[in-house]
């Protein structure tokens, strides 16, 4: 064996969209705080996008061992990747892409100095565990989403063998899920996760979910951004059928810390973002009394139509509060007709409203003027409210989404979960209990998950420590196959040209 193989190279890739590229970007920056070799895949489309908006380019630049690659993602320049349409890259990726994917896989095995010798997959991207098992490279797959959404992945095959799916109508709606060991008692067939919605299990977006989670177990190892005491019950039951799992999150908050204990100077940087972040809002805020302020924001990949962004402004105009709305410029569905602003929601809006295109979350969320966040439930946006310290209020609809927003209001109890509604009474009472009525409650139930999210990241704590494991493994795992077999070794043998 070579030298340079003695060296443990990383390589990480996520599903090309905001979610995804985030939380995998701050673990690969945490395993070049541990002096790990990582190379990071991004599609040009994102990356493009990435060197705008962010500062990943000197940021990444401080770390030697650091490098990122990119493939195209298959889509034409001007597709949307969001809304309905956001499930069209992973076809596009199939398609298009994989052959490329898969020479700069080969690349990166066979070429590069040092190998990559381990292989961090996206769950949800199948393909990738089957390219490393070519290449015989061992894989540990993250999960971006939520514990209780992989959970309910896992559970899926047993779900349709007990005939509790696919829901037959909207009664089944509200009937009580009784296959997911740990929340018998908690999901309905709302709370399942959007693609359980589907009237045919054949489907082939529920396909993909099944044969991505299958895929999974394949892998050496399974990384969670969750830290044990958040979901310790549901944890339970994943390591019965998935020994090794890593919480290592929440993965903004352990990077920071970890960043404020390395021996550096680094500023504090910005995001991940895909957006340019409009960071206007914070004196905006300033001007703000303490926890007086709703946050509203959809993530990077929901889109609203008119009627829907309209019940949204009158019910935060007329719970009074203030609000600070993140509209980016591809989440409201063009339609026909009129686009007509009443003179009311103009005017309260200029009064004490803010709207933005997208701002420095993370930033946003610690801010004291920060009451409660009107949010869609994707698994960042709510763990990074918990560790905030920020009641919530979910209006779910894609994916891990649904059933985020029944732990939110029902485990954690942290919030409320106005799922399958859009109305604008709803919103301003939902507005007005979160500051006003039951804001107490809520803020109370924050405050000691925040403090637990806190103090797992902190030296000693489950998701320090797991970090550290994680490490070790990596480095114990170089250039040992998963399997009876050296593949690695009788790939490269086979494969690449002899130096
Ligand atoms: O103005 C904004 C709005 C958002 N963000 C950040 O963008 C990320 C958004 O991620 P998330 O809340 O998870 O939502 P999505 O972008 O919708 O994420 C997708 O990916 C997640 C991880 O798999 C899933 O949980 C979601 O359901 C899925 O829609 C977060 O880190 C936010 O801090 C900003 O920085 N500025
Ligand atoms: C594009 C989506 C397909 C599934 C992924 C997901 C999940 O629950 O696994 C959540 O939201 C999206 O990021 C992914």
């Amino acid at each position: 064996m070579r030298k340079q193989e003695q060296i443990s190279h990383v390589l990480i890739f996520p599903l090309p969209i905001q979610g995804h590229v985030n939380s995998m970007l701050k673990l690969a920056e945490l395993l070049c705080l541990s002096n790990l070799h990582v190379t990071f895949l991004n599609s040009v489309h994102n990356h493009d996008r990435l060197l705008r908006f962010s500062d990943i380019r000197t940021r990444f630049d401080r770390y030697p061992g650091f490098v990122f690659e990119t493939f195209p993602d298959g889509l034409p320049e001007d597709h949307p990747r969001s809304g309905d349409r956001a499930m069209d890259i992973f076809y596009a990726i199939d398609d298009v892409a994989k052959p490329l994917i898969k020479e700069l896989f080969k690349r990166l095995v066979c070429d590069t100095v040092p190998p990559v010798t381990f292989v961090i997959a996206d769950v949800i991207c199948e393909f990738v565990h089957e390219l490393a098992q070519e290449l015989g490279i061992p894989t540990i797959c993250f999960r971006t989403n939520s514990c209780c959404c992989s959970w309910v992945y896992y559970c899926l095959p047993k779900l349709i063998d007990a005939g509790e799916l696919p829901l037959k109508g909207k009664e089944d709606l509200d009937r009580k899920i009784e296959q997911v060991p740990g929340m018998e008692t908690i999901l309905r067939g709302r709370d399942l996760p959007s693609f359980c919605r589907h009237s045919d299990v054949s489907n082939r977006d529920v396909q993909l979910v099944l044969t991505a989670t299958q895929a999974s177990s394949r892998a050496h190892a399974l990384i969670l951004n969750t830290f044990e005491d958040l979901d310790a019950p549901l944890l339970s039951h994943i390591r019965r059928h998935f020994p090794k799992v890593f919480t290592i999150g929440p993965l903004h908050s352990h990077l920071k810390y970890r960043l404020s204990r390395a021996a550096t100077t680094w500023a504090p940087s910005n995001g991940n973002s895909l957006w340019e972040e409009d960071k206007s809002c914070i004196p905006w805020l300033n001007t703000m009394p303490f926890k007086s302020v709703i946050y509203v924001s959809f993530g990077s990949i929901t889109v609203l139509s008119k009627d829907q962004m309209f019940e949204f402004w009158h019910g935060l105009v007329n719970s009074g509060k203030p609000f600070l709305w993140v509209i980016r410029p591809d989440s409201i569905i063009r339609e026909n007709g009129s686009g007509h602003i009443p003179a009311e929601l103009s005017e309260a809006t200029k009064k004490r409203g803010y709207m933005v295109e997208w701002v420095p979350q993370e930033e946003v969320l610690s801010h004291p003027a920060i009451g409660g966040f009107l949010t869609h439930s994707g698994w960042n946006s709510t763990i990074e409210s918990l560790v905030a310290g920020v009641p919530m209020i979910c209006w779910p609809h894609f994916a891990d989404q649904l059933t985020n927003s029944r732990l939110v209001s029902e485990v954690w109890k942290v919030g409320l979960d106005m799922k399958d509604t859009c109305d604008r009474l709803i919103v301003e009472k939902m507005v007005r209990d979160l500051l006003d009525d039951r804001s107490e409650e809520f803020l109370q139930a924050t405050k000691t998950i925040s403090g637990m999210a806190r103090k797992s990241v902190s030296e000693g704590g489950s998701s320090y420590l797991n970090l550290d494991r994680l490490v070790e493994e990596i480095r114990l795992m170089r250039g040992q196959p998963l399997h009876s077999t050296t593949q690695n070794e009788t790939y490269q043998a086979e494969n690449c040209p002899r130096k």
